[in-house]
């Protein structure tokens, strides 16, 4: 198995709990991305920051909070967590009978791999490897940080500019705001931010980014970065001619790319593209001894639970010795972790019209809603997509507190094949974010 994230550690296992004899090469301590680097470690610097969220909402309704963000203890807080999680990892793997290798691998032959200057040979090969930032190709694109680093940063900064507005500028931007950066900018290319979700939901989350105090920058596109003094100079294009900023730090966030082009699959066979490593709908590469699954394969989006189910069906093929289980995706819930945070399932407005559905969009501003009221939340609103007739749930598409569990619900009643009416007689406990659920069906 080459990496140790949630795309490979479940296939070790499994072949382990098999009897099967296996290896796990990382060249970073195990873990991937999402424990270490990504989901777990970001949602400790929100939680922190959620209590600043709260303060804020709640002032002059009784609470009365004095608020402030200490950068390095929160820092410090998250590495509570993640500094345990590798070792844990890896000794669950050693228990389960897996052999813990760290190293970069690379193949030499169609079932050899080089480690540390060693030659390894296996039956199999699963190649788990995640993704990378992508390249730039810009003067000055050196000096960006990744997310990983922005995640050990020692010290608030106190000017910083994230290149590209999507999922970790989003997130990462709102995190800095509310530590106390003064100034935060996002610079996003495109019309507007995370193109990806609704456009009514992200025009709600780009209003409450502005009442934050985040200046968010659209058809902004960043040509160079320059180093001054300690600082940086972003240059950017925009409609309106070139522009410039000033700032402490500078983020990469203009997405992700397989991580593969250390691996040498040419030696051992396997067709890649643009996209990751090509992969069969059983997880299966072109060389019909290895298997591939998240982020480095060429299958579903790049999310935690979606490498983890392909490794899961990549993990049954490879132990059955043949293709029995073909990968499924149910409808895959997404969630930017802003606060509040934007969530989506199923299909966009423009997508269920492109492919001729018939369907009603129950839309809603819900900042009047007891939920909204409550915690004095500001910007909340749903939009979902009901099939006329047949009363099945296209997509949903949430704005506001409780949005992302309140999307895993209706995940579960699309998957379920449930109705629209179906739901609306489902009871939930009230009061809760999941009441509201047939109200928006
Ligand atoms: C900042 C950030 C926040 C995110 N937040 C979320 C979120 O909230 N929710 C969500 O669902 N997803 C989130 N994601 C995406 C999620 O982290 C990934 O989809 C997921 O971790 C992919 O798992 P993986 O096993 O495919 O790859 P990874 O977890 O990246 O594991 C790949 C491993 O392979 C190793 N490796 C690579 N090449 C080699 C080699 N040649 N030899 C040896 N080892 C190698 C790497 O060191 C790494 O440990 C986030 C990502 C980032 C960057
Ligand atoms: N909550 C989550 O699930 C979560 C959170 C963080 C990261 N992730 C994962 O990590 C991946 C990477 O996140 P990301 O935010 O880097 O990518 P992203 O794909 O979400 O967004 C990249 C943005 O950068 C813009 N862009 C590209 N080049 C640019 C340029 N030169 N100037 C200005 N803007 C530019 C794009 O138009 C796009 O909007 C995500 O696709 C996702 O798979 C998921």
């Amino acid at each position: 198995m080459i990496g140790a994230g949630t795309g490979g550690t479940g296939v070790a296992r499994m072949a382990a709990a098999a009897g099967w004899k296996v290896a796990v090469v990382d060249s970073l301590p195990y873990g991937g991305t999402c424990a270490l680097r990504g989901c777990d470690p970001k949602k400790m610097l929100i939680a922190v920051t959620e209590g600043v969220d709260w303060a804020r909402n709640l002032k002059g309704k009784g609470l009365r909070a004095q608020t402030a963000v200490d950068w390095p203890d929160m820092i410090a807080f998250k590495r509570s967590f993640t500094d345990l999680m590798s070792g844990r990892i890896e000794a669950g793997m050693q228990r389960a009978g897996v052999v813990p290798l760290h190293g970069q691998a690379r193949f030499t032959g169609p079932n050899t791999i080089e480690v540390n200057g060693e030659l390894l040979t296996a039956r199999h090969f699963h190649l788990a490897t995640g993704a990378r930032p992508m390249t730039l190709n810009i003067p000055g694109e050196n000096l960006l940080i990744t997310s990983t680093d922005f995640l050990e940063l020692p010290e608030r900064p106190d000017r910083v500019v994230f290149v590209g507005g999507g999922f970790i500028a989003m997130e990462f931007a709102h995190i800095c705001k509310r530590a106390g950066s003064r100034d935060v900018t996002v610079l996003e290319m495109m019309k507007r931010p995370l193109g990806n979700f609704d456009p009514d939901m992200v025009g709600m989350l780009s209003e409450a980014t502005a009442d934050l105090g985040i200046d968010l920058r659209t058809e902004a596109r960043v040509l160079t970065i320059e180093q001054d003094g300690a600082g940086f100079i972003v240059t950017y294009e925009t409609p309106q001619g070139t522009q410039t900023i000033a700032c402490d730090r500078v983020v990469h966030a203009t997405g992700r790319v397989p991580n593969i082009e250390h691996l040498n699959l040419d030696a051992a066979g396997v067709a890649y593209g643009r996209k990751g490593i090509q992969v069969s709908p059983f997880m299966r590469t072109t060389n019909p001894a290895i298997f591939a699954a998240g982020d480095c394969a060429d299958s579903g989006p790049n999310l935690t639970p979606v490498s983890a189910n392909e490794g899961r069906i990549a993990g049954k093929n490879l132990l059955a010795g043949k293709d029995e289980r073909a990968i499924h995706y149910p409808p895959i819930p997404s969630v930017v972790f802003t606060l509040p945070p934007v969530a989506s399932v199923g299909l966009s407005e423009d997508a269920a019209r492109e492919q001729g559905l018939d369907f009603d969009a129950h839309f809603e501003i819900t900042a009047q809603w007891y939920s909204s009221l409550r915690v004095g939340a500001r910007h909340s609103a749903y939009k979902v997509l009901v099939e006329k007739g047949s009363g099945n749930i296209l997509g949903a598409h949430l704005i506001g507190p409780g949005a992302e569990e309140q999307i895993n619900l209706l995940a579960m009643a699309m998957g379920a094949g449930l109705t629209a009416n179906k739901l609306k007689g489902i009871i939930f406990a009230y009061p809760s974010y999941a009441s509201d659920i047939s109200s928006m069906v």
